[in-house]
């Protein structure tokens, strides 16, 4: 039952179709622009739901419900400074049909499998983050708007299973990141299949140089490199846009376009390009990712999403065992009706709890080396020890354990699986006076007599990098820096269903299978293929 409150900023529209554009879609959601010249529309999108599908249920059906979750359970963690919420708009169903018909020839093939909901009379209105930026700070007000970038970069995973409900033969997991399981488990499903164009280079071999774990490292080195290597070869994570267009990324290949933009944002000619010229044999690609990876480092996104996908203690095998067991106590199987009474103890928002639960977190934490008096013994007849007392500590949880442990899982799988949308402007140069951050508390002139070379973003004004490229490895001249603004979002962070539980529990045999099997014909189709993926 939705909250009373919740449903305050819903308005009756009256939108018309021919208004609204295709801009893009997710396997849930598709996502409309406006073209028209209300005021109150300009540069916003419609988030409309799509028909749910076999094991794919949406988890919280109303967007409200999904703002709820997103500004009240991920929201603290994260930082308001990086949410994008919106506002919730009652459509008409005739208005879903309209525009169902009218964006169908914009649809890539395998998404428009599904189509738009249209008794999902609901939807959320939100900023267009690829035209969206925050106003610059007071002292650059008049200079003059410069081309805008932005980067859609969908991290996944930056954490290993450290789960002792792992087996042992599948231990690997402890140091496989899960992108590049899903990599090798992909290249053998599509080697099989027609490939998708999404997919882009992935028949090449799968994507070895791009880690989520260096991604969330800390380490600008190793982010600057996995980042190149995400450039590279995107497939469906990572998109660039150029103003409001996507121009590379998700099937597009127009990467002549977004170099370009990145050259304009980054050397632009004058004095802060010096030592990096036209002629420079440089991807300009590359360079913007040493922009990115040091955006990312200054600011507390990443660490503070990792923590989140680190609330999952069980690996997705651990979550199967765990639904079981608490199917078992609900008193049955679960397409019964106990199984939906145990989903339906997992469908209200958890609340973050720090302190783990009260003890329970404790109780019950089943990482590897994470049991009180481990014990003695080492190798794999310790390993098969402790996964059996793991699988005999499922069997004694609780009812409220097993919500606690499975709430934790499910918030995980969604930080995993958002986007980040990373909008990037060239600041007016050396001529505008000194770049000051504005403070509401203190007023526009609190730091006016210490410009400020870089700073992070608030939730209404926008970042700034000061940013020196590396000189060329070939040697060359000392470059200049430019000064960029950029404003950053999260997108998807809605919560998942609880159906995905034991859903992708029972995939994972033929993933892990499929990806064993794979291992090592697509390593030697990604040895064949290196200079292949190259954006060059
Ligand atoms: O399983 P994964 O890691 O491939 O993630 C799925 C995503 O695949 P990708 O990011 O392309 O690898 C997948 O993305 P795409 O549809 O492939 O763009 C979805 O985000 C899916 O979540 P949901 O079912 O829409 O809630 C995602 O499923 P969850 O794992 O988050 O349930
Ligand atoms: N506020 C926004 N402004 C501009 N583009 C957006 C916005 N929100 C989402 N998008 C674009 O639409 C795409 C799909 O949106 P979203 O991720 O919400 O769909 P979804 O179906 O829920 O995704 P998933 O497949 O992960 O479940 C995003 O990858 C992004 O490119």
């Amino acid at each position: 039952m939705l909250d009373p409150a919740l449903s305050a900023e819903s308005h009756c529209e009256d939108l018309r179709p021919d208004e609204w554009v295709y801009l893009a879609e997710g396997n849930l959601h598709v996502l409309l622009a406006y073209r028209g010249q209300c005021a109150r529309f300009r540069d916003h999108v419609l988030r409309l739901l799509k028909v749910r599908h076999g094991g794919e249920e949406k988890a919280l059906y109303d967007p409200r419900q999904e703002r709820h979750y997103v500004e009240h359970v991920v929201g603290p963690v994260l930082g308001h400074q990086y949410l994008e919420t919106g506002t919730s708009l009652t459509v008409t169903p005739s208005f879903l049909n309209e525009v169902a018909k009218q964006i169908m020839p914009h649809r890539p093939a395998r998404r428009a499998l599904y189509d738009l909901d249209n008794t999902a009379c609901t939807v959320e209105c939100l900023r267009d983050l690829t035209r969206f930026f925050p106003p610059m700070p007071h002292a650059t007000l008049t200079a003059q708007s410069t081309c805008q970038l932005t980067l859609e970069i969908k991290p996944k995973a930056g954490y290993h299973s450290r789960s002792r409900l792992v087996p042992p033969a599948r231990r690997f997991k402890f140091q496989e990141s899960r992108f590049s399981l899903m990599q090798r488990y992909r290249f053998a499903v599509l080697e099989t299949q027609a490939l998708e164009p999404e997919w882009g280079d992935l028949r090449e071999g799968p994507n070895w140089g791009y880690s989520p774990p260096d991604l969330f490292s800390g380490e600008v080195e190793k982010m600057t490199r996995t980042l190149q290597a995400l450039i590279r070869n995107p497939q469906n994570f990572c998109q660039v846009f150029v103003g409001p267009r996507l121009v590379y990324g998700r099937g597009e290949r127009q990467v002549g376009l977004a170099r370009n933009a990145a050259r304009q944002l980054l050397l632009p000619g004058g004095a802060c390009a010096e030592g990096f010229g036209a002629e420079s044999e440089e991807d300009p690609m590359d360079i913007l990712m040493e922009a990115v990876a040091q955006v990312l480092q200054q600011e507390c996104l990443l660490p503070r999403l990792l923590s989140l996908q680190r609330l999952d203690v069980l690996d997705v095998e651990g979550a199967g065992a765990v639904m079981e067991r608490l199917v078992g106590l609900c008193g049955g199987g679960e397409g019964s009706g106990p199984g939906a009474a145990a989903r339906g103890g997992l469908t209200s928002s958890p609340a973050w709890d720090r302190n783990g639960g009260g003890g329970a977190g404790r109780r019950v934490d089943v990482r590897d080396g994470a049991a009180p008096g481990g014990g003695a013994g080492t190798g794999p007849m310790r390993s098969t020890r402790k996964h059996k007392e793991a699988l005999a500590t499922v069997q004694r949880l609780s009812q409220a354990e097993c919500l606690f442990l499975l709430h934790r899982w499910l918030i995980a799988l969604g930080a995993s699986d958002c986007s980040i949308m990373l909008a990037i402007r060239r600041c007016p140069d050396e001529a505008a006076p000194p770049l000051t951050r504005f403070s509401p508390v203190l007023g526009q002139d609190a730091y006016s007599l210490q410009p400020l070379e870089s700073f992070c973003q608030g939730a209404s004004e926008p970042g700034l990098l000061s940013f020196r490229p590396k000189p060329p490895a070939q040697g060359g001249r000392e470059r200049g820096a430019v000064r960029l603004a950029y404003a950053m979002r999260v997108v998807d962070l809605g919560p998942k269903p609880p159906t995905k539980i034991l859903s992708k529990a029972h995939l994972e045999d033929g993933i892990i299978a499929a990806a064993q099997k794979a291992g090592s014909s697509a390593k030697g189709a990604s040895q064949r293929s290196s200079g292949a993926v190259s954006t060059h």
